[in-house]
């Protein structure tokens, strides 16, 4: 048995215990003195290091810190961190912040300082935590050392796992964080139509406003395999990034689309964005005067964006180098070659990811320098609705997702008939009944195959005055049709447009066809019924009255527009005398044959040309120069100068 008696008779002696400790103690004190003699400073703290390292327990355990920036740019796995693991928000944290931007749809959520989250990605755990530390940082300008200081802000997260995850973390992990960041980032983005804004003197800038435009591939009416083709293109690309590098060529790809108007040039550009979340830079030439405007242009324009030309061949009077066109080159500022240059080199060269469209709906008109490969890679011919891109249509219009029993014979009727998707949208919006909307649809293509309408838009270009083509203007109808169809109608909901004109057969068909124009609508001469509601708004007569029967014989045979009527009614108080007046001025009419004040025929001027110019009209003179007027001039203009 071990007892206290046998401890106490083994114990050494109290005095031995302490002079056993004396000289240990001397011994120390003797051993550090030589070491600090003798062992520089340096190297004693190096082996206090390797010592320490030795006799410290070793952690399996290794920390990544990812801080938020690495000097003056911001560190892309932080931000790409910070995106991923909002969505990995357990119901262990304790404290998260929440934030939204008007820009962003969703609301944003993040780790609040101090707060942990554990990952798992291909069966392994990973530790983050999120911190975020502050510190004061003394004024650089601070001279007299004053307490000029600012408070700092250092975040960063860490990142714990086992160290034998260390390959798998660097490789796989932290480039999948960054890809998938990526993606949801592309997700939220909100696209945006950038437009020139040319308030500037001479020198434009662009103008931003988000892109709302509803167009995809999914609702695109075009053939499956050419949809593929692009869809496959657009993939190609954007992954390339290296080939592009090895090939030693700017990353950047060139479309042309062309085709008629209507057949979806615009909704093909707009897929294209939505499907990449590119950006658009819609680039109207005709607000361009001189090559350095272009210049700054391009170069504002950022990476990962679309930039559009549309109707390459209207918008603007590029001198043609393969023909020259009697103008001295001098006096054109913003030249074809410098359009070219630019795009392929600077702009290009200076950005990754570009992609650049043209649309023209006469690619024969084009250049040949302007769309070869390299420049224009992909043609892409938009042609007029096939069956499969009817049967596209008639889902997102009628929602008919499978076979109807009137398909067999439009497919037939179709397969004949040049009818642009927009004619066909515009006839499948017509009714809420499936069958009327699809028996109407075929009476239309019956008549279209009828009267061989092979295309309504006519686009020979007209002759000035001088006998030269001219296309530069101002204010041109392409550049209106552009922006109506696509930076107005896709930034906004509920808008309706109106067009007015008193000649509905001088109008450009580009201009009125369905999808832009969905609606036209005669307003005619008064009636014996548009009589009797002026007569109950200006004389108060809501019943009958014993001159009706007589100016409802008068009237249906004359001409005569509302406002003469309201004009006529106005004249007396008395309803007798004004009801009398307007017989008279009825039977005037007709015995003059009076058919119009506004008299269409062509005059002709003092020089035996036919001139479309017309005498004033009042009612032209009422208008002023408002918008009706606006767009009478845009097209009467587009229609001397280019067509479609
Ligand atoms: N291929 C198509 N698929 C789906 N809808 C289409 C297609 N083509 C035209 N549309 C419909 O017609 C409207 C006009 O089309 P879009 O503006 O894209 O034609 P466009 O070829 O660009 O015409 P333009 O040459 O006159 O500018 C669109 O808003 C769309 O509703």
């Amino acid at each position: 048995m071990f007892s206290l008696t046998n401890m106490h008779m083994h114990m050494p002696p109290p005095t031995s215990i302490f002079s056993a400790y004396a000289s240990m103690t001397a011994t120390i004190m003797l051993l550090r003195t030589m070491t600090n003699e003798f062992i520089p400073q340096p190297i004693r703290g190096y082996l206090f290091k390797a010592f320490r390292y030795f006799i410290k327990p070793h952690s399996t355990d290794l920390t990544l810190i990812v801080e938020e920036s690495n000097g003056i740019a911001r560190n892309q796995v932080y931000d790409a961190a910070q995106t991923y693991l909002s969505t990995k928000v357990s119901p262990d944290n304790e404290r998260l912040k929440v934030s939204k931007s008007s820009k962003e749809k969703k609301l944003t959520i993040r780790l609040e300082k101090g707060e942990k989250l554990v990952d798992s990605f291909n069966g392994v755990f990973f530790k983050w935590r999120f911190i975020c530390t502050e510190s004061d940082k003394n004024s650089p300008n601070d001279n007299n050392n004053n307490s000029n200081s600012t408070r700092s802000e250092k975040k960063y997260f860490e990142l714990s796992f086992h160290k034998k995850h260390k390959e798998m973390v660097l490789e796989y992990y932290l480039p999948f964080i960054l890809e998938k960041a990526k993606e949801m980032k592309d997700e939220e983005r909100v696209l945006k139509m950038h437009t020139l804004n040319t308030s500037y003197h001479h020198n434009g800038k662009w103008d931003s406003i988000n892109l709302e435009h509803p167009s995809t591939f999914e609702t695109l009416a075009m053939e499956s395999e050419l949809k593929k083709e692009v869809i496959d293109d657009l993939d190609r690309f954007v992954k390339r990034k290296e080939f592009y590098k090895r090939v030693g060529r700017a990353w950047k790809r060139g479309y042309l689309l062309y085709g008629p108007p209507g057949t979806g040039k615009s909704s093909l550009i707009a897929a294209m964005a939505n499907y990449l979340k590119f950006d658009i830079y819609d680039l109207q030439l005709v607000n361009i005067v001189r090559d350095s405007d272009l210049r700054n242009l391009l170069l504002a324009t950022a990476n990962r964006s679309i930039l559009v030309i549309e109707d390459i061949d209207c918008t603007v009077d590029l001198p043609n180098r393969r023909h020259g066109d009697g103008r001295k080159q001098s006096d054109v500022q913003l030249t074809l070659s410098g359009l070219l240059n630019f795009i392929d080199g600077l702009w290009s060269s200076c950005g990754d990811e570009r992609i650049i469209i043209f649309t023209t709906n006469h690619k024969e008109r084009l250049d040949p320098a302007l769309i070869r490969p390299g420049r224009m890679d992909k043609h892409i011919n938009m042609s007029y609705c096939s069956y499969e891109g009817f049967k596209v249509l008639a889902s997102n219009y009628l929602e008919i997702s499978s076979d109807h029993h009137y398909f067999g014979e439009i497919k037939g009727l179709i397969e004949n008939t040049q009818i642009t998707p927009a004619q066909v949208a515009e006839e499948l919006m017509k009714d809420d009944d499936i069958e009327t909307t699809l028996e109407g649809f075929m009476k239309l293509l019956k008549r279209k195959k009828m009267e061989g309408d092979v295309c309504e838009n006519d686009t020979e270009d007209n002759v000035n005055a001088n006998g030269n083509k001219s296309k530069r203007h101002k204010l041109t109808l392409s550049g209106l049709l552009n922006f109506i169809d696509g930076l107005w109608s896709s930034c906004g909901d509920e808008r309706i447009i109106i067009f007015t004109t008193n000649h509905k057969e001088r109008l450009d068909p580009a201009l009125i066809r369905p999808g832009r124009m969905d609606k036209h609508i005669n307003m005619s001469y008064c009636s014996y019924e548009g009589f009797k509601v002026l007569a109950s708004n200006y004389l108060e007569i809501s019943s009958d009255h014993h001159y009706f029967g007589e100016i409802k014989g008068l009237i249906e045979n004359t001409q005569i527009t509302p406002a003469q009527v309201a004009e006529e009614l106005m004249k007396d108080d008395d309803i007798e005398t004004t009801l009398e007046g307007f017989m008279k001025l009825l039977k005037r009419k007709k015995m003059e044959g009076d058919v119009c004040e506004n008299d269409t025929e062509d005059n002709v001027n003092a020089n035996g040309n036919k001139s479309k110019r017309h005498k004033v009209s009042s009612c032209k003179l009422k208008r002023g120069v408002g918008i009706g007027n606006r767009i009478g001039a845009a097209t009467q203009r587009r229609t001397r100068s280019f067509g479609r």
